[in-house]
């Protein structure tokens, strides 16, 4: 069996890609890395939320399934929408990387106590900063990690906000100041999982076997809550909110939330479920955030976005 693999070319993308390549070549299976560009890459003056998030990192990839260039693209299960376009789909979600968001900076002294200037472009964090840490100041930084560090060492900020994940992975753990704590930056649905996309058009022999050489049940047993949610919430990477769900005691644990652009009002729940209900437990979070006002929160956002 040989696959295909369409990705983004951005460095961090790649990893991604070489991720799943050795896990299919450790079950036999020999690849081929596809890279192209998508519209995210090539538009960084806009922040992602007001481009409109849905798909603007993925069609590309998708056209490639859909056209047989490709069997299967690779992504962060945090980039993906809730929900996909019809006949794509989800297969596999890699076991996950620490989960956490990091303070990165090259200067001495820096934490988020210290009145510093915070470079990110991520409502859910430039939200949670405003709620937990007010007197930091928010740039909006743009474009890959690489990017971003450059623009950092240029002088824009003193310190970016960033996932654990990719920090990691690209290798800058030197850069870490702190580690964000859990209960305050929850982490947002799908950060730190690699995931495998489809068209319902492959065989199902090869999405088989990928299944089989990628996918962590526990992982996407998480993955799954996680998405319901963000799925009934109708949002994708660009509204505040954030889904984290732990895999312990043969149950998912779910902490949820959604948090008002001006960081005034957070809302909070948590819940746990076995892991056929996955959906119904992201489902019932969602809901129960709507109900406590993430309903209102979520209509001046849209209203703001427009
Ligand atoms: N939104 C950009 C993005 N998409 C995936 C990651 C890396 C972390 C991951 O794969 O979950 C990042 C960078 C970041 O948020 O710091």
């Amino acid at each position: 069996m040989h696959i295909r693999i369409a990705t983004r070319g951005s460095k961090l993308a790649l990893w991604q890609a070489h991720h799943i390549a050795a896990l299919l070549k450790d079950a036999g299976i020999s690849t081929e890395i596809v890279t192209m560009e998508t519209t995210g890459d090539k538009i960084l003056d806009v922040t992602i939320a007001k481009i409109g998030s849905k798909g603007v990192f993925t069609e590309e990839l998708e056209a490639a399934l859909k056209n047989g260039k490709a069997e299967i693209a690779v992504h962060s299960a945090k980039d993906m929408p809730s929900e996909l376009p019809a006949g794509f789909e989800l297969i596999a979600f890699t076991r996950r990387e620490k989960e956490n968001d990091v303070l990165i900076s090259e200067k001495d002294g820096v934490s988020m106590n210290s009145e510093i200037t915070v470079g990110t472009s991520s409502t859910r964090r430039t939200a949670l900063i405003k709620h937990y840490y007010p007197h930091c100041r928010i740039i909006p930084v743009r474009g890959n990690l690489q990017t971003r560090i450059r623009k950092m060492q240029e002088g824009l900020c003193d310190a970016l906000l960033l996932a654990y994940a990719g920090i990691h992975r690209m290798e800058y753990d030197h850069l870490i100041k702190a580690h964000l704590a859990m209960d305050q930056f929850t982490p947002p649905v799908g950060q730190g999982s690699v995931t495998v996309e489809i068209h319902e058009g492959l065989p199902v022999e090869i999405k088989n076997a990928v299944r089989a050489a990628v996918n962590d049940t526990q992982t996407e047993y998480c993955l799954r809550a996680e998405r319901a949610f963000l799925k009934k919430l109708e949002g994708g990477c660009s509204i505040p909110s954030f889904g984290y769900a732990r895999w312990i005691n043969e149950e998912i644990h779910m902490d949820a939330g959604l948090v008002s652009l001006d960081g005034k009002q957070l809302i909070r729940t948590s819940g746990k479920a076995a892991g056929a209900e996955a959906h119904q437990l992201g489902f019932r979070l969602a809901t129960e955030v709507l109900e406590a006002g993430g309903d209102k929160i979520l209509k001046d956002i849209k209203t703001n976005q427009l």
